[in-house]
């Protein structure tokens, strides 16, 4: 579906926030693709019986986890990377054996129209509809009972999610926001920091969930992070980003005037032109930013980069740590104690060093928040394990009943004493051998035998 149409795909993408072809490969098509391949290589071997390790007294048994599917899922896309993030975690839905009612976001209304009109070309109508619309829709569905809610957007929008939720007890996955901090140490390599932080705030327009939101530096750091950030734009978008094509815009007028208010009142060391007819905002940096600011309550999600000062690593953690856990953090440094320290002293929903964003591209890791940024992870077998009951099963012999006598009445100490080292010893078939472990199990249970 996504190969036969990527033409379309990609003027969907234009026509919603500007993205340009090579950039909705990069950041949309490409991800959603390895997904894909990942969940088709791999799933033999994630659906396949997981065997635990096992105690005396079930040595002789069968313990295994089965993985079965949920049922059926509901998954709300968000507007930002409305390809990706409404697909990826349909395809790990998909593989763990879910019906998924797949709803994408109305906020980017051409690629959400286009993920109506093919989706039901290639797959099942019945086991994969898409439901089209905005909010009075979503609040029907959420009145239906679901096996599982996975949702993306904002905050505010996941407690209205969790609460329709709790109605049947359906379990969530909130993949919600935040304020990304990202501190730059001054024993760093400010070029390379600036680059980076540049990249990963403006690309598509600061509307990223894990785009770094506010710098914090000491003050000795700011004149040339300021210098190098402006150089650095001007490479990536040329003289006037406005003009450029690799720059995107803001996805409506709500959100343009949202992202307007918040420079109110705030030093513009960058940027700051804008232009209401195209939702235009220029990459932007903000100095001097006081913490109780507006722009410092709320996630920004938009490209304004304010940067505060703070005296050192450590009133940066404090900085951190008297906010939401955050989605994502980033800390640059030459030293990577101070990385490790700061990943050590707070929490977030996943970390980056001396980069942004990066740690989203590993599948390997879970992709999710923690507190007010979220609940629950996907990406690769994250999204599978999601999507899957974990089933305890235990098939046991019908021998080996001497062993039994231990947990029947009447109860003596000297069968709680066996009973505590039979279940607290634990053996795996890998480390004794599929010949030593029938052994043990005999010699357990003739001695249980002769005992009891
Ligand atoms: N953690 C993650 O992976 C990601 C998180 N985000 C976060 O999403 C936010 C931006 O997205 P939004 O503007 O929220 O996207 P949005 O406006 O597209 O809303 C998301 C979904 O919620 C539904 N919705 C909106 N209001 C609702 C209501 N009152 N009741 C029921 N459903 C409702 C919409 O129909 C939509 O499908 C940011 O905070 C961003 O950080 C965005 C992308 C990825
Ligand atoms: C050629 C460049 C490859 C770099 C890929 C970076 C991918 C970043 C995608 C970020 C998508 C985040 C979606 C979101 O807001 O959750």
């Amino acid at each position: 579906m996504i190969n036969e149409n990527d033409a379309e795909i990609r003027k969907a993408l234009i026509a919603d926030l500007h993205k340009n072809e090579l950039s909705s490969y990069s950041y949309e098509i490409m991800g959603l693709l390895g997904e894909i391949e990942m969940a088709l290589d791999n799933l033999p071997e994630w659906a396949a019986p997981q065997h635990v390790k096992k105690n005396l007294l079930t040595i002789a048994d069968d313990a295994f986890i089965n993985h079965e599917p949920l049922g059926v899922v509901l998954v709300i896309g968000a507007w930002n990377y409305p390809l990706v993030v409404c697909l990826q975690p349909v395809v790990g839905a998909i593989a763990a054996g879910n019906a998924v009612v797949i709803k994408p976001s109305e906020v980017s209304e051409h690629t959400s129209k286009l993920l109506g009109k093919i989706i039901p070309q290639y797959l099942d109508k019945d086991l994969y509809p898409v439901v089209n619309g905005g909010v009075p829709e979503t609040t029907e569905l959420l009145a239906e009972r679901f096996d599982h809610i996975f949702y993306t957007g904002n905050t505010a929008v996941g407690k209205i999610i969790m609460s329709a939720a709790a109605k049947y007890l359906t379990p969530v996955t909130l993949e919600l926001g935040g304020k990304s901090p990202c501190y730059i140490d001054k024993d760093c390599d400010i070029d390379i920091a600036a680059r980076r932080v540049t990249w990963g705030k403006f690309v598509n327009c600061g509307q990223t969930c894990i785009a770094p939101d506010y710098v914090l530096c000491e003050k000795s750091v700011q004149g040339k992070l300021l210098e190098r950030i402006k150089e650095t734009l001007k490479e990536y978008y040329g003289e006037n980003p406005k003009e450029s094509s690799d720059y995107e815009r803001i996805i409506n007028k709500r959100h343009f005037d949202r992202i307007l208010a918040l420079l109110e009142g705030q030093k513009v060391a960058i940027g700051g032109q804008h232009e209401e007819k195209t939702c235009y905002i220029e990459p932007t940096v903000l100095v001097d930013v006081k913490a109780d600011s507006k722009i410092m309550q709320e996630e920004i999600f938009g490209p304004l980069l304010p940067i505060i000062t703070v005296q050192n690593v450590d009133e940066a953690i404090q900085f951190i740590n008297q906010k939401e856990k955050p989605l994502a953090l980033y800390a640059f440094a030459n030293d990577k104690k101070i990385i490790k320290k700061i990943i050590s002293q707070t929490s977030s929903g996943g970390v980056t060093g001396n980069d942004v964003i990066m740690h989203f591209t590993v599948v390997e890791l879970p992709f999710g928040g923690v507190g007010h940024s979220g609940m629950g992870a996907y990406h690769g077998k994250h999204t599978f394990d999601t999507f899957s009951h974990k089933r305890a099963c235990l098939i046991k012999s019908l021998g080996m009943e001497s062993a039994n006598k231990l947990r029947y009445p009447p109860y003596s100490q000297k069968k709680l004493d066996w009973a505590k080292f039979l279940l607290t010893v634990k053996f795996s078939k890998k480390k004794l051998g599929l010949v030593l472990l029938p052994l043990v199990a005999v010699v357990v249970a003739i001695v249980l035998k002769v005992r009891f």
